[in-house]
């Protein structure tokens, strides 16, 4: 697992998170109008709830290849990465006590997104109206979510 430490405020050398990083993968990237969700198959209390397709970087690997890396590897899928959705920390989004994950907004660029690995249903769900925010996500993802649908219909 790939983890650094780093000085906090106080001098002291505390463990970082966990780096997750995160596929918001649109219809298109010049003109965004659905994001693709996946449904996670595990862990138990994991399971069910709707996610970011990606995973955890792993050690030596720049977080846009581990990115691209866990999409093949997920869904089959070579992307185009576009922005990233910054979060409020370095290290993205804070997703729980040990982990953050960076966003970036992604097209596909060869393939057909498939639940190959880790998920069991994938939707293409509208950036318009409630439909995004009405599916049950994993709880931190929520306002990743709206950050995401703010960035991709900025300056339409
Ligand atoms: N991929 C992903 N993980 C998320 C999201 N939201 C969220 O809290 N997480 C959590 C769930 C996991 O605790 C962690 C990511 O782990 P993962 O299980 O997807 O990573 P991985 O594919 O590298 O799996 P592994 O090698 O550890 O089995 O981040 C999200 O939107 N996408």
């Amino acid at each position: 697992m790939h983890e650094e430490r780093q000085e906090t405020p106080n001098g002291a050398a505390a463990a970082t998170l966990v780096q997750v990083v995160g596929g918001a993968i649109v219809d298109s990237l010049e003109r965004p109008s659905r994001l693709l969700a996946a449904r996670r198959t595990a862990p138990p209390a994991l399971a069910g709830l709707w996610e970011f397709p990606g995973g955890k970087v792993e050690p030596g690997e720049a977080p846009e290849d581990g990115l691209r890396r866990e999409l093949a590897e997920e869904l089959g899928i070579d992307v185009v990465l576009g922005d990233e959705v910054p979060g409020p920390l370095a290290q993205g989004w804070p997703l729980n006590a040990r982990a953050a994950m960076r966003v970036w907004l992604a097209e596909v660029a060869a393939g057909v997104p498939e639940p190959l690995e880790d998920h069991d249903e994938l939707l293409w769900v509208s950036l318009e109206g409630r439909a995004l925010q009405d599916l049950p996500w994993i709880p931190a993802d929520f306002p990743i979510v709206d950050a995401v649908r703010s960035q991709a219909t900025a300056g339409r």
